[in-house]
């Protein structure tokens, strides 16, 4: 165990600690920040929610000096909400020392970015197009950096943002310490690592399984049709605090949220699709509960540090183990509980093996709810909830009333009405889904992303490396610019 107090930092940075409530390092921060601190590469490798945005942050922030006027850290994130909850952690850490830090990002007003940029902040948080955008229009300049951060850097590679990365990094001093960090490493990686970064140090927090086990794992096996009742059954009997639903594809995401409203669910859908300030009105309502369902596709499956997400669903099995792990990941974070169901159609078992495979982990089977124990999760909700009453609330306006009607009627008739009326019955209104193909299994399948909008970045098409899930991992078939063969079905999430 690893106190921050024993890692020797300023005393700024320990005010900011401090006031972030944190005490012990996690494993992740105790084996990097006195690396990062001596000015090493890093290349750090642990379990989602495991804290590795401050084991970035902390080396980072040590090394920034408030007299320069330079930007003198950037730190660049493959979304843009991604960019934006970083640069909130970065600006707590920085709050001992009154750092500046800035998020820069796509669909969001340039000229206000402009603004912010001329207040000489010290550190800049961004999305890889937008930083170049910055670049190009001489806004932003990196000649005076001296730290880069390359969060989720696997995904960055995944989505065509490697030319990019090179571009933006092309303009910052080769004297730098660059860090890399993400909680899976596909063998492409290290391709970064060699392009971009000086004998990096690799740490890798030792753990049996990639995922944290401290989220419960579960997959249901049922025809497409079945998906949604599914769901909606999970959802009564399960009743999460907060709930993350991933389908495949935009189109997906829109329908799914429209039916699971029309059921009753409070629910919304996020995609690359909506304006950015849509997106993140609806992350704002689901981190303050304003929502209690978030439908989403892979744009909200890395990074996102929503607490309270008790529950993450797969509607449909995610197309590489790895994002598997990170969707899964948005629940059992900093050592809370979770839990994670993924529904799997017949022909999709080889998928749910080559997850198996890479997390080390098998997920335990789960048989489809009953109507009936839908119900039931949804009656013992209702219980729990006149219970806490019972115990916590003032009732005294409501005795005189209930003490007449104990006059009039059956006790447990009464209860029984009280407990039907607060109780959402399973409800069969028709929804309406279109029926997404299964994952493609091999290689040689070339889909067009079912015509939901889903497309390449810069329109670059899956000319080489296409993802294989039967291949063995280490294989090395996914490569830089071309991107990898699924990326056609991987939406565009920021400029
Ligand atoms: N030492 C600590 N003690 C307690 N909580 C911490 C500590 N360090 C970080 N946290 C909290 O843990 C949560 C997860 O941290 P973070 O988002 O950095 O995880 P991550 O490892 O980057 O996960 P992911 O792989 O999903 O990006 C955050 O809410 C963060 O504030
Ligand atoms: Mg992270």
């Amino acid at each position: 165990m690893t106190l921050f107090s024993e890692l020797g930092l300023d005393r700024t940075t320990m005010k900011s600690i401090e006031k972030m409530g944190f005490e012990e390092a996690t494993p992740i921060q105790a084996q990097t920040i006195p690396l990062g601190l001596e000015g090493k590469d890093l290349i750090g490798q642990a379990q989602t929610g495991t804290g590795k945005t401050v084991a970035f942050g902390i080396p980072l922030m040590e090394k920034i000096d408030l007299k320069n006027e330079n930007v003198q850290g950037i730190i660049i994130a493959p979304t843009r909400e991604l960019a934006i909850q970083v640069s909130e952690e970065l600006f707590k850490l920085g709050y001992g020392k009154r750092a500046r830090v800035l998020a820069v990002y796509g669909g969001q007003d340039i000229d206000r970015q402009i603004r912010a940029l001329k207040k000489k902040p010290h550190i800049i948080v961004g999305t890889p197009g937008r930083l170049l955008d910055h670049i190009k229009r001489k806004t932003l300049r990196l000649n005076g950096v001296s730290t880069v951060i390359l969060d989720e850097a696997d995904e960055m590679l995944n989505m065509g943002f490697i030319e990019d990365i090179e571009s933006i990094l092309s303009e910052v001093p080769e004297e730098r310490q660059t860090l890399l960090f993400s909680a899976t490493m596909p063998e492409p990686i290290r391709k970064i690592a060699e392009r971009f970064m000086k004998e990096p140090t690799i740490v890798r927090v030792k753990a049996k399984e990639m995922t944290v086990a401290n989220i419960d794992q579960y997959y249901i096996e049922l025809r497409e049709g079945e998906k949604f009742e599914a769901l909606a059954r999970l959802l009564d009997i399960q009743t999460p605090e907060l709930a993350i639903v991933f389908g495949r594809t935009k189109r997906r995401v829109d329908e799914l949220s429209t039916a699971l409203n029309v059921r009753g669910y409070m629910a919304e859908g996020i995609h690359g699709d909506l304006s950015q300030a849509k997106r993140l009105s609806v992350l704002k309502k689901f981190k303050e509960g304003a929502i209690d369902v978030l439908v989403a596709t892979d744009v909200a499956a890395r990074g996102l540090d929503i607490s309270g997400v008790t529950h993450v669903y797969n509607f449909d099995i995610p197309q590489d183990p790895e994002s598997y792990v990170h969707r899964i990941g948005r629940t059992g974070r900093a050592g809370k509980h979770g839990v994670a169901i993924t529904f799997v159609n017949p022909r999709e078992r080889g998928q749910l093996q080559a997850v198996e495979r890479t997390t080390k982990k098998q997920m335990e089977r789960m048989k489809t709810p009953t109507l009936t124990e839908a119900l039931e999760g949804q009656q013992k909700a209702v219980t729990e909830k006149i219970l806490g009453s019972v115990e916590n609330e003032d009732l005294s306006l409501y005795i005189s009333q209930a003490e007449e009607l104990l006059q009039k009627h059956d006790a447990a008739e009464l209860v029984a009405a009280a407990l039907k009326q607060l109780t959402k019955e399973p409800d069969s209104t028709p929804v309406k889904l279109t029926e997404e193909a299964p994952m493609p299994m091999r290689r040689d399948r070339n889909r067009s992303g079912s015509g939901s909008g889903n497309r390449s970045r810069n329109g670059r098409g899956p000319s080489s490396g296409r993802k294989d899930y039967g291949n063995k991992r280490g294989n090395n078939n996914r490569k830089f610019g071309g991107s990898r063969g699924s990326s056609q079905r991987r939406e565009t999430m920021n400029k």
